[in-house]
């Protein structure tokens, strides 16, 4: 339940902590530990000493686990949350904390060494790869936790290149060191060679050479190569609180670790130098060449500087679980990633396809709903990014988005469960607005009063949404529940535009669709027991699309009473297919001008009108409508035609589209009756464009041993009619290749040196990359199972549509058509 906190400055009843007590635990590194305002623009938090931080990772990397060390270490929580006994702070949805995972990205706020960091946790599951889109999109900076047993993994790869399209900087912290098999150096190897980035080591672990008790095994302390000193925790505060640092020197450090960290510090520095001219002088002129005598000050400062331009990823570690290595990451999160200041200017786009950048300090309000949460309570609470100017309460806001204004009427800055009212959120921050009615995530805001941008139709790049892969009924337990159903659906949707909520026309069924199974199955969780309404869901169903094989044009005239008005429009539409194989499907889209893309889509909406006929009729009528409103009622009518195909009512992808010749009949023609003409043209030139139905495709990555390859790739490519793409060891990394010189400049340690006793538990496994139609998927994890022993894993992501044989795509209907 969340309390609320009127107070602003007070320290909240439920973190009672003692700050000086906790000061003096935490010592050496100082910590901030108080409870205050951190949104708005107290002098003390100011932009330069602002975070926005996202967690990125593969499932089960310790994301959660982390995140919570770190709340606790910053004094927001009283005692470390357990994902193993379901009581974290970060994943606080009954679903999330029942199977232990995180489904909705919590944005926290809390502070370190006088800075503030808003922390956006992220899930790891592949079918809210959504929520991390979302998130990662208004983060100025990101943790990467790898899991130091399984390295570089396959959602890995995903968010890491997710963090690529918007250049987030990184660092990473290799986690779970205390497990069998855990291998810092060969992570390291994987980092550079899988993600293609440039790891620079700047912790080295120190691992127990015998395993002696659980808390004992494995990683008992961290060397920091920046200041050449071993941090080491206390024993007796088994929280991991009381850490000290110490300098390691030739007679108290063992002699292999102490030679390893000097090698591990001149590859820093030489690392450093390759990028960063400021560290070739100190160098030479303060270190007298020296790579030991380099100032860790300018160190930190180059980690910094090649951090923020993307040029280099700092590597850290530690073991959460174990209350190890928590509290340098947290340092290294205020000193390697940048404050908004650091950041490029925001990209805006206007409704005119031109793009504008706008720089932090401009006045006017320019601001992205990237999160909506439903409270019972409270109702909807828009998470958002102030990109310029600043959110004050009861403002009036205008949402570019869906062109309505909306009222502020309260601020909020979040701390899990609970939360703070805040005059104003201000630029470079994160914050919450309470009172929003219609905003969705992913919707523009600007003031009311900012006409330049209202005209313009000013838009900070939307995402465009994967296609959700499976769908299924919802069937509200009697007449009476509909309405309830039908709102606690429509809240949901807001909250995740990832899902679609619609009406079968012919069955009148309500049906809701998601990107996979759990998606799916976390609506169900989430309509009884946070909505708690009474609901059964059916069957899960693969969510087909249709496309067009042939080109077409229609011209359509719409022209109806709507309550006892006439409502009038003509348009034409011209539609033509998209020929792309499934590798182009997600690579970045070049649109000519005025074109945008939407669900593998190509729309233009040409609002040039129809000239004389228009005139003739009514010289009048675009007095009535402005431009940018008409603009976006065709786009809507081609996004409502596009929602809907013509074999079994699927929605159409691969096509481009487009509505011209728009003609208006004065005060008859109406938005609405310009979308519904836009739309019933699309569908009359579907009809007559060869439709035809499409299958989702799915990229999957099965990790079998040797020994199997043989059984798993024939099952891939016969029986599940898939396309073997490829083959490859996950020991990439395990090997220093001596002839591959770029390898060459990548410094890791070698894991026989750190990791005496536990090295032999990973046994490297052979990678199959295969496309293969998502109905032949289901039921694959028992089947691999089989086949290989229970030794066999697989992941697998939508990555398109491909066409279907006509046999297959005769059964897919009637099987359709019988239900
Ligand atoms: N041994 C060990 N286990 C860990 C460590 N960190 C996390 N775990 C365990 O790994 C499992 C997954 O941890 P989470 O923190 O939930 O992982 P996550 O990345 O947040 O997972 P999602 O929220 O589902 O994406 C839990 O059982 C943790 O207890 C670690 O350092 N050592």
């Amino acid at each position: 339940m969340l309390r609320y906190i009127t107070t602003s400055l007070k320290k909240p009843a439920s973190i009672n902590l003692n700050a000086a007590k906790f000061n003096s635990l935490i010592r050496p590194i100082k910590g901030p530990c108080q409870y205050r305002t951190y949104a708005t623009d107290n002098k003390d938090f100011t932009i330069p000493k602002t975070r926005n931080i996202g967690i990125i990772a593969h499932i089960d990397a310790g994301k959660t686990t982390t995140s919570e060390r770190m709340l606790y270490y910053a004094g927001v929580t009283k005692r470390i949350g357990d994902i193993d006994d379901g009581d974290t702070v970060m994943d606080y949805l009954a679903a999330e904390r029942e199977r232990g995972i995180t489904i909705n990205s919590a944005a926290i706020t809390f502070g370190w060494q006088g800075h503030r960091i808003n922390l956006i946790d992220t899930p790891g599951h592949v079918d809210f790869t959504m929520e991390v889109e979302r998130a990662v999109r208004v983060l100025d900076g990101a943790v990467t936790i790898l899991d130091g047993v399984a390295g570089v993994e396959a959602q890995t790869e995903t968010v890491w290149k997710q963090a690529d399209r918007y250049e987030i900087p990184r660092i990473a912290f290799v986690n779970k060191l205390d497990r069998t098999g855990a291998a810092f150096g060969r992570t390291v190897r994987e980092m550079w060679k899988k993600l293609r980035t440039r790891p620079l080591v700047v912790q080295l672990p120190v691992m127990n050479e015998e395993s002696m008790d659980e808390r004992h095994k494995g990683l008992k302390a961290v060397v920091d190569l920046v200041t050449m000193e071993m941090i080491q925790w206390d024993d007796v505060h088994t929280d991991g609180s009381v850490l000290k640092r110490v300098p390691l020197n030739d007679a108290t450090t063992d002699n292999s670790l102490l030679e390893e960290a000097v090698k591990g510090r001149t590859a820093l520095v030489e690392a450093l130098a390759e990028m960063d001219d400021a560290i070739v002088e100190a160098f030479f002129d303060e270190a007298d060449g020296d790579h030991m005598r380099v100032d860790a000050g300018a160190l930190k400062a180059a980690i910094r500087r090649v951090t923020v331009a993307n040029k280099a990823v700092p590597v850290l570690c530690g073991a959460a679980f174990k209350n190890l290595g928590v509290q340098p990451l947290l340092n290294a999160i205020i000193d390697y990633l940048p404050s908004p200041l650091d950041r490029p200017s925001a990209m805006v786009t206007y409704s005119s396809g031109k793009t504008a950048l706008i720089p932090l300090n401009d006045s006017h309000l320019c601001a992205l709903a990237f999160k909506v949460v439903h409270d019972a309570r409270r109702g909807p609470m828009v998470y958002v990014k102030v990109y310029s100017g600043k959110i004050n309460t009861r403002m009036t806001l205008f949402n570019t988005t869906t062109r309505g204004k909306e009222r502020v009427n309260k601020l909020l800055q979040m701390y899990a469960k609970d939360v703070e009212e805040i005059p104003s959120i201000g630029a470079g921050n994160i914050g919450v607005i309470v009172g929003l009615k219609d905003t969705r995530t992913g919707d523009t805001l600007v003031q009311s009063n900012d006409t330049n941008a209202i005209k313009k139709g000013l838009q900070l790049g939307n995402i465009d949404i994967p296609s959700p892969a499976f769908f299924s009924a919802v069937e509200p337990a009697s007449v009476s529940e509909e309405e309830a159903v039908t709102n606690a659906l429509k809240n949901l949707v807001r909250e995740d535009p990832s899902l679609k909520v619609w009406t079968d026309e012919e069955s009148g069924q309500l049906l809701v669709s998601g990107m996979g199974e759990l998606h799916l199955e976390i609506v169900k969780d989430r309509l009884l027991n946070d909505f708690k309404v009474k609901a059964e869901m059916g069957k899960m169903r693969i969510s087909y699309r249709e496309t067009c094989q042939s080109e077409a044009n229609a011209s359509a005239v719409y022209d109806k009473e709507v309550m006892g008005k006439r409502a009038r429009a003509a348009c034409h539409v011209e539609i033509s297919p998209i020929q792309e194989d499934l590798e182009q499907t997600n690579t970045k889209l070049i649109l000519e001008e005025g074109w945008i893309a939407n669900s593998g889509n190509q729309l233009a909406a040409d609002v040039t009108l129809a000239d004389d006929l228009s005139s003739a009729l009514d010289s009048n009528n675009t007095a009535q409508l402005n431009p940018e409103d008409m603009k976006q009622a065709v786009q809507n009518g081609l996004l409502a035609g596009l929602a809907r195909g013509a074999v079994l009512g699927f929605p159409l992808t691969k096509l481009k589209v487009k509505a011209y010749d728009l003609q208006t009949f004065g005060p008859d023609t109406t938005l609405g009756a310009i979308s519904a003409c836009v739309s019933n043209g699309v569908y009359e030139a579907v009809q007559k464009a060869s439709p035809c139905l499409l299958e989702p495709m799915m990229e999957v990555y099965t990790e079998v041993n040797e020994n199997h390859i043989g059984s798993v790739v024939s099952d891939l490519s016969g029986t599940r009619r898939g396309h073997v793409i490829g083959l490859e060891s996950s020991a990439i990394g395990d090997e220093q290749d001596s002839d591959d010189s770029e390898n060459a400049q990548v410094y890791a340690p070698e894991d026989s040196l750190l990791v005496k006793s536990d090295v032999g538990g990973y046994i490297p496994k052979q990678i199959i990359k295969a496309h293969v139609p998502l109905s032949s998927m289901l039921g694959y994890s028992s089947a691999l199972r089989s086949l290989t022993g229970g030794s066999g894993a697989f992941s697998m992501r939508v990555i398109g549509y491909g066409e279907m044989s006509k046999d297959r795509e005769r059964s897919v209907i009637s099987e359709m058509k019988g239900w």
